[in-house]
């Protein structure tokens, strides 16, 4: 199998260890965690190492198995996206049932196979045709990367560089790309969160901002994980946050950093990848990626809000970005767009198709900048969007598009089905099992999600709940926000 050409290659993913600072980059796995993170990897492969902590062996070995894992894991991988390089330390007790399964009898043992196979599932000495594979002979990084090598036809080398998406196939044109922003989307919303914390942005001024995109989020994130995240940080921001009134000077804001208990939340769970970006990665370092993940999430809510939702979704997302994005030119002229805006939007058309105007203005303006400049990524140039290769609807006939002018003529009904078809379904394929929109069913579970992450007993609704959530997500939320508010001591008001 040589995974490392043509249009099936999976390009980079990965999960940056929360202490990465100590340089790891295979990744700790245990119990409650490697089910999870072996379902949801792309990388069509894996390597589980079984270890204890104890071993001198495994104490030793562990540089060897490094040096591998460096190729194929985190942001600066040579071979990104392959194989997700794993390991479980059998020494620490909850671990104990998941080393029986797979009859681990000595360290480190190490097992190869598609990661699906181990979810769920286990390994014996005596069986035969599993998928899973003991790799019998890995001692040393050279040897394992061989057996790697053998395995997949290919010919990593322990030196291999930094991999810059010299072979990514850049086929912008091609619909099916958007399924992998799923993940992008996932990454994006965690890394704004981060950032936020970092530049310790939550401040009295901006606090009712985040409040109202966070419900935008538990609402209409397209990632199950990322609303129910959402959900844990909106309901008990009250007590992660304590507002200013009830502290002084810098405190709110320390207690709103990292530093402080919000700094344990993860937006989009654990398990969310990060320092791989797969539809945003550039073909250099330092283009795409955030900047994108945050445009292809903008562009998935606005596809997803009902009309009665859609003026408050914009002015979420106008006062979201004027808040907490660090760009301070793009922040400026998106928010100089946004106040141009002076009749309320009544439908959700009008706030998907603003939006995607607006994305057009930047990309045109970014057109000349980064041909004059050479800031651009190469394989990813700026243009008008979608391209007609995407959607040729979109375009009124040839003969009334003057794009010598610059100047195109939308057939924007059209451009509004591909925009919600594009961002909509299209971008949840991966996902397709739990994540489908429509018929309630989104509601469905965003119901079920908050009682889930609400402990539901100081919110008292129930059964109301879901027939809130269900005529209108977004306000359901706000009432559930302050529902719970109210049983917190000192009382405070948001609106
Ligand atoms: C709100 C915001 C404002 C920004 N303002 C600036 C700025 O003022 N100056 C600056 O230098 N950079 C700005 N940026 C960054 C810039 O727009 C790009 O995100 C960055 O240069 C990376 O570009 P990209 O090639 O990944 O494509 P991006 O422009 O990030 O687009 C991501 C993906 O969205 C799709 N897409 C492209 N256009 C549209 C559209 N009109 N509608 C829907 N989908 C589309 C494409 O598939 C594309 O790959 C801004 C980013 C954001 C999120």
């Amino acid at each position: 199998v040589s995974v490392s050409s043509g249009s099936q290659r999976v390009i980079l993913r990965s999960i940056i260890k929360e202490n990465n600072q100590d340089g790891d980059f295979a990744i700790d796995l245990n119990t409650t965690n490697f089910d999870t993170v072996l379902k949801e990897t792309p990388a069509p492969y894996v390597i589980v190492e079984f270890f204890a902590h104890w071993c001198p062996a495994c104490r030793n070995y562990k540089p060897q198995y490094e040096k591998v894992a460096r190729l194929f894991n985190g942001a600066d991988a040579s071979h990104p996206g392959i194989i997700l390089m794993t390991r479980v330390d059998c020494a620490s007790t909850i671990n104990s049932n998941l080393c029986d399964k797979f009859s681990v009898d000595h360290y480190p043992m190490l097992f190869w196979g598609p990661p699906k196979k181990f979810v769920g599932g286990g390994w014996g000495p005596n069986q035969e045709k599993s998928e899973i594979l003991p790799i019998e002979n890995g001692r040393t990084a050279d040897v394992l990367l061989g057996w790697i090598n053998k395995q997949l036809g290919s010919s990593y080398g322990l030196d291999d560089g930094k991999y810059e998406n010299e072979h990514l196939q850049t086929n912008t044109s091609d619909p099916g790309q958007i399924a992998k922003a799923i993940y992008d989307v996932e990454e994006a919303t965690s890394t704004a969160f981060s950032i936020i914390l970092d530049h310790k942005m939550i401040k009295p001024e901006t606090r009712a901002s985040l409040i109202k995109f966070l419900q935008l989020l538990v609402a209409h994130h397209p990632s199950r994980r990322c609303r129910k995240g959402s959900a844990d940080v909106l309901v008990n921001f009250d007590d992660l946050c304590p507002s200013s009134t009830m502290l002084v000077n810098n405190e709110e804001a320390e207690s709103c950093s990292k530093k402080g208990a919000i700094g344990n939340y993860q937006i989009c769970g654990k398990e969310v990848p990060r320092g791989y970006w797969m539809y945003c990665r550039g073909s250099k370092n330092d283009t795409r990626g955030f900047s994108c993940g945050l445009w292809v999430l903008l562009h998935s809510l606005s596809v997803r809000v009902e009309d009665g939702e859609s003026n408050m979704a914009f002015r979420s997302a106008c006062d979201f970005i004027h808040n907490f994005f660090v760009c301070e030119e793009c922040r400026q002229h998106f928010y100089e767009m946004c106040l141009s805006v002076s009749t309320p939007f009544k439908k959700a058309r009008d706030f998907a198709l603003w939006l995607w105007r607006a994305h057009n203005q930047v990309n045109k303006r970014l057109i000349k900048e980064e041909a004059s400049l050479g800031t651009g990524d190469p394989e990813f140039p700026k243009a008008i969007w979608p391209p007609k290769q995407l959607c040729s609807s979109c375009y009124l006939s040839p003969s009334k598009t003057s794009e010598e002018n610059n100047k195109i003529d939308w057939d924007e009904d059209e451009v509004f089905k591909f925009l919600v078809s594009y961002y909509g379904k299209e971008l949840v394929t991966l996902y397709k099992d739990n994540e489908q929109q429509g018929g309630g069913k989104t509601e469905k579970i965003v119901a079920e999600e908050l009682v889930a992450s609400t402990n539901a007993v100081v919110v008292p609704v129930g059964a109301a709940l879901a027939i809130a959530v269900a005529s209108c997500a977004f306000g359901a939320l706000a009432y559930i926000w302050r529902s719970r508010q109210k049983n917190r001591k000192p009382r405070r008001s948001w609106n």
